[in-house]
């Protein structure tokens, strides 16, 4: 059956491609045949994270751009990061529907992963699918993700290019921006660029960027702020542009190589982890492991010499 999906994915069947990804979102084992069989196909794909605060008007922008990059005639694909909470419920459901007029077309593929419990699931769940898009014959594919915590902040993991939204009015939102989502960022977009502030936001993110001149030169990229208004498609193929600017960057410098290396050894370090993981906890409804955990617990051993024990019988090695 996989392989009969697997013939019709690298033919460019989008049914075949959704079936594919459905199934290393649900199974385990089925995504490590799948992964196995499909990567030498993959590679093309150029990966763009687009992040920022719920309701800054990323799902707008994205269809926007993605009408952009379809006058190129490039295919693309979309992997929107959706954390099932009560309170972006409503917002993906509008994502849906404002994108839902590109479903007919076969140049794009529009996909949302839901985390279901823990990141790192989700984290190779995305990976995979990017990877099933990229063998797709994806040439570009946008990973879109709720800027909320840790899921923002590893869309570096996974894109070439990170895209920060932010909007006018949101206050204290430089701040944040800030704290940590300014070192991840390779091009920031203030959109709502018709609010009357939008130029005041703008300015600060320059003064921002200025304080951090030193930094810019050493890396050779000083990201770039563009305005953009989503919903009259103000700005959009300014940012296509910026984005393919970014992506030459990478190549000429060669930073691509390492940030393609960065990606693989970060991607093979979740699987490892989640491999020691699974087998660990797998061991530790053992019986003989339940009561080592105890005695720790009773201060007969301590959890240093308890784990080393617990390690080498579950993955044969010395700590
Ligand atoms: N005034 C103005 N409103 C916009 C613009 N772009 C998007 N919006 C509106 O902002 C609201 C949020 O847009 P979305 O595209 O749903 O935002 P999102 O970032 O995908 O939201 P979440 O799914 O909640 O993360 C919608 O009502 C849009 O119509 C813009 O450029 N100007």
């Amino acid at each position: 059956m996989i392989d009969e999906l697997i013939d019709r994915l690298l033919k460019g069947d989008k049914r075949a491609a959704a079936r594919l990804i459905t199934l290393v979102e649900n199974d385990e084992e089925k995504a490590k045949e799948i992964i196995k069989k499909i990567y030498k196909f993959t590679g093309n794909a150029y990966v763009v994270g687009i992040t920022g605060p719920p309701g800054a008007g990323k799902s707008t922008l994205l269809d926007k751009l993605i009408k952009e990059v379809r006058k190129e005639g490039k295919v693309v694909g979309v992997v929107a990061i959706d954390p099932t909470s009560p309170f972006t419920g409503g917002a993906l459901l509008g994502d849906r529907i404002r994108m839902q007029k590109h479903s007919t077309d076969p140049g794009v593929f529009i996909r949302s992963m839901a985390t279901r419990g823990s990141l790192g699931g989700l984290a190779k769940a995305t990976n995979d699918a990017i990877k099933v898009l990229d063998a797709y014959g994806c040439d570009v594919i946008f990973v879109e993700t709720v800027g909320v915590g840790q899921i923002e902040v590893d869309i570096v993991k996974t894109a070439d290019t990170v895209v920060l939204i932010t909007v006018p009015g949101l206050g204290d939102d430089i701040q944040a921006i800030k704290a940590g989502l300014m070192e991840i960022a390779d091009i920031f977009v203030v959109n709502k660029g018709d609010k009357e502030d939008a130029d005041r936001t703008l300015f600060e993110l320059e003064l921002m960027l200025d304080l951090e001149k030193e930094k810019w030169k050493q890396r050779g990229w000083r990201p770039p702020i563009i305005k953009t208004v989503a919903l009259t498609n103000k700005g959009i193929s300014e940012l296509w542009r910026a984005i393919m600017e970014h992506k030459a960057f990478l190549d000429e410098s060669g930073k691509i190589k390492e940030k393609r290396r960065f990606k693989a050894e970060e991607e093979v370090k979740t699987i490892i982890s989640d491999f020691i993981t699974s087998k660990v906890g797998k061991k530790l409804r053992d019986n003989e492991v339940y009561e080592l955990i105890g005695k720790i617990a009773e201060r007969e051993i301590d959890p240093y010499s308890a784990a080393e024990v617990i390690m080498e019988k579950t993955l044969g090695v010395k700590a």
